[in-house]
């Protein structure tokens, strides 16, 4: 594992049922990194978090989280690692306090004034029954029990989904805060790509269980274009720049260090989501 690694994938690949869902997977996080997950449905984002946490083994590649393998995972490590799943669990039968008080005995690292602060914020009451919150006051829940004991490592699959524009931004702010202040790592999978643009420090793109792409936002900002060109074909390119995805006269390219491109009618940054509908037309 390289030093200061927080979580290392290397080569992972996985298949179900005889389909490749992660192929040759490589990803890894240091702290302070705020990675957006993006990939289209069915990419393999969620199999790539439960292959991370060894709730599902690899097929082959190698996984190291905080130093460990994902499959004997020590319990004081585990109590360093939060993770909330797409679809969170139960808790059915409990009032929201008794939930998070049965959930903090598990976490020594518990922030009570934390949980309070994100209770009042998320707008939950104590004594609502579980099964009566609805799904995003679920979700609100699920993030309040994976990031009160401020994780050094935190997974979160599709974290904001199911809660409004509100609460949405102030957990993404707490996110990144988060992060930024104890050194932890977030990876998060989202669809929404102006919250990634916002929060991410990096963007991995994932396709067909590959890992299209990993960089910083800012890096991707300035290295990536759109470029319309005059003809259908290829004109010749600069050395740094590699092509992405290139039909008809329209070509996505890396690597751009402000050359001239041959043939080039305009050449344009684009944002995350106009990336990823190129990537996938
Ligand atoms: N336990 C499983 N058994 C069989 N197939 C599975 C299993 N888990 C995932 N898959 C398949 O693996 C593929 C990737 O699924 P995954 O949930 O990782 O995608 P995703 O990128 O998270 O998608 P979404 O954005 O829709 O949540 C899908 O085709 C899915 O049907």
């Amino acid at each position: 594992m390289e030093q200061d690694a927080l979580l290392e994938l290397r080569d992972i690949t996985k298949q179900f049922d005889g389909k490749t869902v992660l192929n040759g997977l490589s990803l890894t996080l240091y702290p302070g990194m705020v990675v957006g997950l993006l990939g289209a449905n069915g990419a393999g984002k969620s199999t790539l978090m439960r292959v991370a946490l060894g709730i599902v083994a690899a097929d082959s590649g190698n996984v190291r989280i905080l130093n460990e393998s994902p499959m004997a995972l020590s319990a004081k490590t585990k109590a360093t690692i939060g993770y909330v799943a797409q679809q969170p669990f139960g808790y059915e039968g409990f009032s929201v306090a008794q939930a998070l008080s049965l959930h903090r005995s598990f976490y020594p690292n518990w922030d009570q004034a934390l949980e309070q602060d994100w209770l009042q914020r998320f707008d939950l009451d104590g004594k609502t029954a579980v099964q009566k919150l609805s799904i995003g006051q679920r979700q609100s829940l699920a993030l309040i029990m994976a990031m009160a004991y401020r994780p050094k490592l935190l997974l979160l699959d599709e974290p904001v989904a199911s809660l409004d524009p509100v609460a949405r931004r102030r957990f993404m702010a707490d996110l990144f805060d988060l992060a930024l202040e104890s050194g932890s790592a977030v990876l998060f999978s989202s669809h929404i790509t102006s919250d990634l643009e916002r929060v991410a420090s990096h963007v991995a793109l994932m396709k067909n269980g590959e890992l299209m792409l990993m960089r910083e936002l800012d890096e991707l900002r300035e290295q990536l274009r759109i470029v319309t060109l005059g003809h259908d074909s290829l004109p010749e390119l600069p050395s740094s720049v590699s092509v992405l995805a290139h039909k008809g006269r329209t070509l996505l390219i890396d690597g751009y260090q402000g050359e001239v491109i041959a043939d080039a009618q305009s050449c344009l940054p684009l944002n995350l989501e106009q990336l990823f509908m190129e990537l996938h037309p």
